[in-house]
């Protein structure tokens, strides 16, 4: 009939088009009537989208690079007072001199103080060195994205599926309609029935294909395989079945992971069907089972039934299930807690230590009473930590005008510890070794020097023990000249800390037979520092009784005792998480040897960290020079299971100096998967326990697989020991560390990661570091002072070992026993009748060098001359 009544109509010409086009609701994606086309575009357009969110997934836009947090203060420990801390200590020496002068040299005229910083275009040469490992070629998001080919070849021929099911239960579903042949336009008008019936050869392909796709999804769909035709069948019965069928499923997936979980064995099943507890839903008496089929009865439609949840609600729910699962597995705290640690380093502020009153005094003359002062004591008393206080209330007080505060120390590894330069840059002086007028008009040919000398208000030295006594004078001599002015260091205010008992200067082998000579030696000392002060409250080690052995050591009078205590430390240490103690060397080279010796030890694939160096300086020699002073190495190579040591402070508990193993190589992305789930580098858990995208983590960072070139660099994770003795894991990333003039210009700038080889270090770079674990042979020790350096470092006897312990090893240099002997005098000089009496608790101490505070502690002003006769004896 209907063909006949076609046969009757004719349309006009162009009409047939027009009544094609009708047919298509204006959204239809196929108004042109061409299906073809618009399923392609269709398609293309999902796949677009598909590649979008792969991309999106693969770089979290939420996510942010950590940076580094400023250098603060660090070591939250129970403040102690050790056995030297019931003096007073603080002495004023005589201070007649003004120093809160201001420089009227016209140097307010020096508008162009401030130099930008320059970057040579060859400073980041380094780049290319850096080994990223990302030569891989990179899977397109989209091809990523895309299904198996084969599937998206038959989705573009089948018609849509009103019903969204998951797309392997569509394809199925489908397979029952008669497969329209889209390869042209056809319109229903133009249409021979005939046409509608498929090809007999077609037929059979398309059987062959269901076949296949059967097969294919074999598991899933076993009860679902589609039966003998029915004459005629609703759609959604079969809609039905197939997601009772994933509800079914999902609910003896539950019921297999509960019964895993002891913890939730003791549950009741519940219906994922019907709610009602006792039975699943296969045994549901409100759908009975059929074989393989499902009848259906229908119930009232309730938002809250599992069946009429969606199928990305289920996948929801699993999902939730399995978090479920997992944070109740017990697993490594410190793994936990390691996200937090990434993300919040940015913007985690050191919590300051607060000073001691000790402490707190000396800050207090310097930045408040502008005076010269000096303070020392032994080993952990907290001079670092002092002078980084000084500096940062100086930097407040002088925020306009900082290149009025010149920071420096003796050493390149002292100054970059404190963010400064060595005295001999800030001089301008080269080696230093010509006489002061020849030196002057050295740096009167150097305008950045010139400039340095006539605006410094305050030069901070640090490690004082190492610089030279004629260094000293001659800088003096510099001072007085350059500002033209006649008062000590031409007026500059002095800020010096260091402890003579530690290393001593470098010697001078042009000048070798005239020995060691100490800044206190020099001459200009006495006149140049006003107030001398010893503090004496130690924090480094919390044991009263290693405290006082320690200090024996420093003082060269070690007691018999003593001797046998530290004889008692030359026991072999095993550590329970497997970290050594740090072994101490005395020379660089045996320290180079021990650390390759352990690393070749190590199988596994090497990683090589090269260091992005920069600065004003463009002489690339130069700079490395400057830059060869740094913890931070110029290249470090690390494998998994090496031991290494934080050379920055992260937070409290990850401090310089902390201990610990690289345990794997991962990009930040891979980091933040391992941070939900920490189980990804764990043994213990098999790896079908995991998810895809998991196993595929785990697969890639155990295998040291090359990452894909877009998602990022590796960096090491490394297991830290903290001191209250768990582990917290971070990945650790590369850190600043800047040479930088009084005026903010940056000489030179390394970024590196903040680690160093750690089963050997070097005495000279461990001064000033606190060390939970030290090994030390004293049979090595050729210098003065080394060996107390070395074993101030530990914090406790269970954590140091040391062999060949011997007397003679030990020894004070014995000019520097006289300078702090001379300094003990100032305490007889306070008996005096004419002073009032020294408190109980300073009386108690005078076996030790001991300074008194006189405005402090006496309330009474001596006179110049017999406070200096009392000083210096
Ligand atoms: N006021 C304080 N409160 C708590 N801890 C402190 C305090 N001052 C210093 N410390 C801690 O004591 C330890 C030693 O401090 P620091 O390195 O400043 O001592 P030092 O005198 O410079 O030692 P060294 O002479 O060996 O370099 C550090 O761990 C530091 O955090």
């Amino acid at each position: 009939m209907l063909r006949r009544a076609n046969n009757a109509y004719e349309p006009p010409a162009g009409k047939k088009d027009q009544l094609a086009k009708q047919l298509f609701p204006s959204s239809s994606p196929a108004q042109d009537g061409n299906i073809e086309a618009s399923l392609k575009k269709a398609r293309q357009s999902t796949q677009s989208i598909a590649g979008f969110t792969g991309l999106t997934n693969k770089s979290n836009p939420l996510y942010t690079k950590s940076s580094n947090i400023g250098q603060g203060l660090k070591r939250k420990s129970d403040s102690f007072s050790s056995v030297f801390s019931r003096a007073d200590s603080f002495q004023d020496t005589p201070n007649t001199i003004d120093l809160t002068m201001d420089d009227k040299s016209g140097s307010n005229r020096l508008s162009n103080s401030n130099y930008p910083v320059h970057f040579d275009e060859n400073d980041f040469d380094d780049d290319a060195d850096l080994d990223l490992d990302i030569d891989y070629p990179i899977p397109s998001a989209t091809t990523m994205a895309a299904p198996p080919k084969h599937l998206s070849q038959k989705r573009v021929t089948a018609p849509q599926s009103p019903y969204a099911l998951p797309q392997q239960s569509r394809y199925l579903a489908r397979t029952n309609t008669p497969q329209h042949p889209s390869s042209s336009a056809q319109t229903w008008s133009s249409s021979s029935p005939s046409h509608l019936a498929p090809p007999p050869a077609s037929l059979i392909r398309q059987q062959r294909e269901l076949q296949n796709v059967r097969e294919m999804f074999a598991d899933e769909a076993a009860d679902v395989a589609p039966r003998p035709a029915k004459r005629r069948t609703l759609p959604w019965p079969q809609k039905r079945a197939e997601e009772d069928e994933i509800a079914a499923r999902n609910q003896e997936r539950a019921e297999l992971l509960a019964s895993q979980d002891t913890s939730a064995s003791s549950a009741p099943i519940v219906c994922f069907r019907c709610r009602e507890k006792g039975h699943s839903i296969r045994e549901c008496p409100k759908s009975k089972s059929r074989g393989s089929e499902w009848d259906y009865t229908p119930i009232p439609k309730d938002k809250s039934m599992p069946w009429n949840t969606t199928a990305s609600a289920v996948k929801e729910q699993q999902k939730k299930f399995k978090d479920k699962q997992k944070a109740s597995r017990k697993v490594d705290e410190g793994a936990r807690q390691a996200l937090e640690d990434h993300n919040k380093r940015k913007n985690l502020a050191l919590a300051p230590i607060s000073l001691s009153e000790e402490q707190k005094r000396v800050l207090d003359l310097v930045v408040k009473q502008s005076k010269s002062v000096f303070f020392t004591g032994s080993a952990g008393t907290g001079k670092s930590v002092l002078m980084r206080a000084i500096i940062a209330e100086l930097r407040k007080k002088y925020v306009k005008e900082p290149d009025r505060i010149a920071v420096t120390a003796s050493t390149g590894l002292a100054a970059c510890n404190i963010g400064g330069v060595t005295l001999h840059s800030f001089g301008g002086i080269g080696l230093g070794k010509e006489d002061v007028p020849t030196l002057v008009k050295k740096i009167r040919r150097n305008q950045k020097a010139k400039l340095r000398w006539m605006r410094t208000k305050i030069l901070i030295i640090d490690e004082i023990s190492m610089v030279d006594g004629d260094l000293f004078d001659k800088l003096e001599g510099i001072a007085r000249s350059m500002r033209n002015n006649g008062r000590a260091f031409g007026g500059i205010q002095l800020v010096i800390t260091g402890d003579f008992f530690q290393l001593p200067p470098v010697p001078d082998y042009d000048n070798k037979a005239r020995g060691a000579k100490f800044a206190f030696d020099a001459t200009t000392w006495p006149t140049s520092i006003h107030h001398t002060i010893g503090l004496t409250e130690v924090f480094r080690q919390k044991d009263p009784v290693f405290a006082n052995m320690l200090n024996e050591m420093r003082l060269g009078k070690i007691t018999d005792e003593t001797v046998k205590a530290f004889r008692r430390l030359s026991r072999p240490i095993k550590y329970e998480d497997a970290l050594d103690a740090t072994e101490l060397f005395p020379t660089r080279g045996e320290v180079e040897n021990s650390n390759a010796f352990r690393m070749r030890d190590l199988v596994g694939k090497s990683y090589k960290y090269e260091a992005m160096d920069s600065g004003t300086i463009t002489d690339v020699g130069i700079r490395d020079k400057l830059l060869s002073n740094m913890m931070a190495p110029k290249l470090i190579e690390l494998k998994k299971g090496a031991q290494v040591m934080l050379i920055k402070n992260m937070d409290d508990g990850l401090v310089n100096g902390s201990l610990g193993k690289v345990v794997a190589f991962m990009t930040e992305t891979n980091f933040e998967v391992y941070h939900r789930n920490p189980d990804i580098l764990d043994d213990g858990v098999p790896l079908e326990e995991l998810d895809e995208e998991d196993q595929k983590v785990r697969t890639s960072i155990l295998n040291s697989k090359k990452p894909a070139p877009n998602s990022g660099r590796e960096f090491p994770l490394v297991r830290f020991s903290v001191a209250d003795g768990t582990s917290r894991d971070l990945l650790v990333q590369p850190e600043d560390w800047k040479v930088e003039l009084p005026n903010g210009e940056v000489q030179a700038q390394r970024s590196q990661l903040p680690l160093i080889l750690a089963w050997a270090l070097s005495i000279h770079k461990a001064q000033g570091q606190t060390l939970e674990r030290v090994k030390i042979d004293l049979r090595k020790i050729f210098e003065k002072g080394q060996a107390y350096v070395a074993l101030s470092r530990a914090t406790s006897q269970a954590g140091l070992e040391v062999q060949n312990f011997e007397k003679s090893k030990v020894m004070a240099h014995p000019r520097v026993a006289e300078f702090y002997n001379s300094l003990y005098s100032v305490n007889k000089a306070l008996e005096h009748p004419k002073v009032a009496p020294l408190p109980k608790k300073a009386k108690a101490y005078e076996d030790e060098f001991l300074i008194a505070d006189m405005e402090q502690s006496q309330g009474h002003d001596f006179d110049e001359e017999e406070a200096v006769m009392a000083a210096y004896g």
